[in-house]
């Protein structure tokens, strides 16, 4: 179901983004610390010796920095409102710190990030955010730790608990309403967890790799119920998985991060009607499409 309007506004847009671990001015500052620091000449190892021909020259190896790690050059994508988007990529090719410019913990050096057409100082609070592990704090019950945005937001705990027990039916968690996070499986957990990142307000949700540790059957489980919370609520949804059957069964469009850095994202189409199952993924246009995406994951990441 392709929700793509691309002459209307875009529900998120990256204009023209760059961004380097750590940014310019960090480690400009941190070697101006270093060079002072009263513990400059001490050495824990010794210097690696480089034998320069014909001298007894010795030279210090210089240490690796991320100073140079420019992992977006430029980028630009838009993601239309309603979408479901899922980006895969192999380890390390920035995927979370998508993710991290998107909700505001990372600042792009250049470039704009738009939601519905807007620019903001800040975009902290203004996306729904499911972290990889689900972080629900373990002296909360299932309510308290679902009420948190909404308390964040100002409203009493007593309100927030309120509002949250409304929901929990639709979640499919009203008998565990009163457990703590340690009492629950690992599918339970993440249902708590998406109805926090749901309860921050935002129609835009950014889910990293939310099923990873869940065997096969919960996880399958869990991608249809999601599904169904996607259908219902009609957000915009940014996936990260590294598994390319959960993103082909999933996303209306693919994005690929392949490169370091990364200038432009692969932009896949999946050419699936929905309702799907399983079986969908079985059709000979489907089993084309995840060759060329495996292919492009085998892509070695350039530094
Ligand atoms: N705080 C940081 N400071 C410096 N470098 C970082 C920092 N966080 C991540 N990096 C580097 O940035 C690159 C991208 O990291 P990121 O976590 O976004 O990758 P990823 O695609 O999400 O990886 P994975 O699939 O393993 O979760 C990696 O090379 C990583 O080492």
């Amino acid at each position: 179901m392709m929700r793509n309007n691309q002459h209307g506004q875009a529900a998120l847009q990256f204009n023209n983004v760059s961004f380097r671990y750590p940014t310019a001015e960090t480690s400009a500052a941190k070697a101006k610390g270093r060079r002072n620091h009263p513990l400059r000449s001490f050495r824990p190892f010794p210097a690696i010796k480089t034998a320069v021909a014909g001298s007894q020259t010795t030279k210090s190896q210089p240490l690796p920095t991320h100073a140079d790690q420019l992992l977006f050059d430029s980028l630009q994508f838009r993601v239309e409102a309603g979408e479901f988007i899922c980006i895969i990529g192999p380890s390390g090719s920035g995927k979370s710190t998508l993710f991290k410019l998107i909700t505001g913990l990372s600042r792009p050096e250049t470039g704009q990030i738009l939601l519905h057409g807007t620019a903001h100082d800040s975009l902290l609070g203004k996306v729904g955010y499911m972290p990889q592990h689900d972080l629900l704090l373990p002296w909360r019950t299932v309510v308290a730790n679902a009420a948190l945005p909404l308390e964040l937001k100002g409203a009493s705990r007593k309100e927030a608990e309120q509002r949250v027990t409304k929901l929990l039916g639709q979640f499919g968690l009203e008998h565990v309403a009163n457990s703590f996070p340690w009492e629950l499986s690992g599918g339970m957990r993440q249902r708590v967890s998406f109805l926090r990142a749901v309860l921050s307000g935002s129609d835009i949700l950014l889910l990293d790799e939310p099923f990873s540790a869940l065997d096969a059957i919960t996880r399958l489980e869990m991608q249809e119920w999601l599904m169904e919370q996607w259908k219902r609520r009609r957000t915009t949804v940014l996936f990260i998985t590294h598994d390319v059957d959960e993103a082909l069964f999933l996303a209306d469009r693919i994005f690929v991060l392949h490169d370091t850095p990364v200038r432009q994202l692969h932009d896949i189409s999946v050419p699936l009607r929905r309702p799907r199952n399983a079986a969908s993924l079985h059709n000979p246009e489907l089993i084309a499409l995840k060759q060329q995406l495996l292919e492009l994951l085998r892509t070695k990441v350039k530094r």
